[in-house]
């Protein structure tokens, strides 16, 4: 398929071009498992080279004036939805996610640059009340410079698009790389950049080597920030490295969602709520539901209910407009979902549907319901990144608290409840950085997207989304008399 936004090149200083070595490495279809391109296999001189543009970039795109940011971020927006079509194809194309998620995703984010475009103008400073006479107190913000951004490969645009777009908000230069499985989604920001006039060096994309490219990174002085999505253990590793050079950092990281349904919920916005919940990208979202837990009076009513909404998902290739699921990323996370099954099965639980690998082999694997789930059992303890729903029982509210929150993760949290003042005391209980109540899609670009624990650091989206991009200085000004 022609796609005008698959590149095959890195995209530093302003220029496409190969690894210094013209070593690739081939991008598969997840659904086909068939060749889409090759992506350089870069390493550190082209990670160093990258930084280096974006450093000579930086010292005029910082003078350049909020107005002019927020302009050209509004012009990529625009030529993002013209082009929303074929972004969103290329990204079914490598991730495997439906196409009509994928469009949501080309949507959301156009959304998080029109949001940044608009935050650009409102980086205010503060004149604040001096104790001298003589003396003024000024605060002013500044952008930190140049900044490094790793994503992964379940969202390869939005989570390009809220590191991306704050960056450039503040004035800060970036240099990106994407997921080595993904990549093509994490290039076509450099072509629409190029499209939207951003000048040269302004915006750095560089595949290849995690290890070489993220080192070159992290222990670079000249990068001052380095804002990371992706799994809690690689975000451990890459934290320890920016130490080095004490960096900004932000870390969006895993979770372990659960989904509390109290017996006073409306059973059916609940089973509606976990089918968005828990299938979305086939699971492989870091605010998927990772387990449920369900009042005892209710329990046998939600499972049979949710196990049949769960056994209507229509599994097949991203691409096929009827298609709901769509297969994982590869076969790796197939068997991991496998090994979470058996696990559960062995540890006494039941498989209320699927459970199995899909008829259509490859990376497709079926919707599951497990029943009968306990906390000893790993996919109540590990994030699942795929479509398996262990679902437990629990008795009171105390207990689904104590429960919900008896995880290192912190990232997002899902109940269900038609009592206001329980829904109240719930909420402040969970050590979570996101809640639902009686929702269970809730990412926006309005709301500050984060987690707590080992979930992460920092916020993206929100009015809080731009602050990490952002030095303030505090400056007295003396000699003024009184
Ligand atoms: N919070 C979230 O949104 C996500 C959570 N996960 C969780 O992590 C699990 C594993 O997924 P995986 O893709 O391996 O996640 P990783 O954390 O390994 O990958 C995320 C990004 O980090 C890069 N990376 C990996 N190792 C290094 C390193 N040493 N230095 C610098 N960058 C590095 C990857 O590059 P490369 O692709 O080249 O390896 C990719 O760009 C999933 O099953 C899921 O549980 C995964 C993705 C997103
Ligand atoms: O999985 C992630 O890392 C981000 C999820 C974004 C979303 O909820 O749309």
């Amino acid at each position: 398929m022609a796609n005008r936004y698959l590149r095959e090149q890195n995209y530093i200083d302003g220029k496409w071009v190969d690894a210094d070595s013209r070593a690739t490495i081939d991008v598969i279809d997840p659904a086909t498992s068939v060749r889409i391109g090759t992506v350089p296999r870069s390493g550190q001189m082209e990670t160093r080279r990258a930084i280096a543009a974006a450093d000579a970039a930086f010292q005029t795109w910082r003078r350049t004036t909020a107005l002019e940011r927020s302009q050209l971020l509004r012009k990529l927006h625009d030529l993002i939805l013209q082009n929303q079509q074929a972004l969103a194809e290329l990204l079914t194309l490598e991730q495997g996610k439906p196409l009509a998620e994928a469009t949501g995703e080309i949507r959301a984010s156009a959304a998080y640059v029109l949001w940044f475009a608009e935050e650009a103008r409102r980086v205010y400073g503060e004149v604040v009340p001096s104790p001298w006479a003589d003396r003024r107190i000024l605060v002013t913000k500044e952008p930190v410079g140049v900044v490094a951004a790793i994503t992964p490969w379940n969202f390869p645009s939005s989570m390009l698009a809220r590191k991306l777009a704050p960056a450039l908000a503040a004035g800060c230069t970036v240099v990106a790389k994407p997921a080595t499985q993904t990549p093509f989604s994490g290039l076509a920001w450099g072509v629409l950049c190029e499209e939207a006039g951003f000048p040269q060096g302004v915006v750095n994309i560089v595949t290849g080597s995690a290890g070489e490219i993220g080192d070159e990174l992290c222990f670079s002085p000249i990068v001052r920030k380095l804002t990371f999505t992706g799994s809690t253990e690689i975000g451990k590793v890459l934290l320890a490295k920016c130490a080095a050079t004490v960096k900004k950092v932000s870390m969006e990281l895993g979770g372990n969602a659960p989904f509390i349904v109290f017996d006073d919920a409306d059973i059916d916005r609940a089973v509606e709520g976990a089918i968005t919940s828990k299938y979305r990208n086939s699971g492989q979202t870091c605010v998927c539901t990772n387990r449920f837990l369900v009042q005892s009076r209710i329990y046998d009513r939600f499972v049979e209910k949710l196990a049949a909404e769960t056994g209507k998902l229509r599994v097949g290739p991203g691409l096929e407009p009827r298609t709901q699921q769509g297969p994982l990323i590869d076969l790796r996370a197939v068997e991991r979902v496998e090994e979470l099954i058996r696990d559960a099965i062995d540890k006494g639980a039941g498989i209320a549907i699927g459970g199995k690998r899909h008829a259509l082999g490859g990376n497709f694997f079926e919707p599951t319901v497990i029943s009968g789930a306990g906390s000893e059992m790993l996919c109540m303890k590990e994030e699942i990144f795929g479509p398996i729903a262990p679902v437990s029982r629990f008795e009171t509210e105390e207990e689904a608290i104590a429960r919900a929150n008896e995880t290192e993760f912190g990232l997002a949290a899902y109940f269900y409840t038609a009592d206001l003042a329980r829904a109240f005391r719930v909420m402040g209980s969970l050590k979570y950085g996101m809640v639902g109540i009686n929702e269970g899609l809730i990412t926006t670009v309005e709301g500050p997207f984060g987690g707590f624990k080992e979930s992460g650091i920092g916020k993206e989206g929100g009015r809080q989304g731009i602050d990490d991009y952002i030095d303030t200085k505090y400056v007295c000004l003396g000699g003024l008399g009184s």
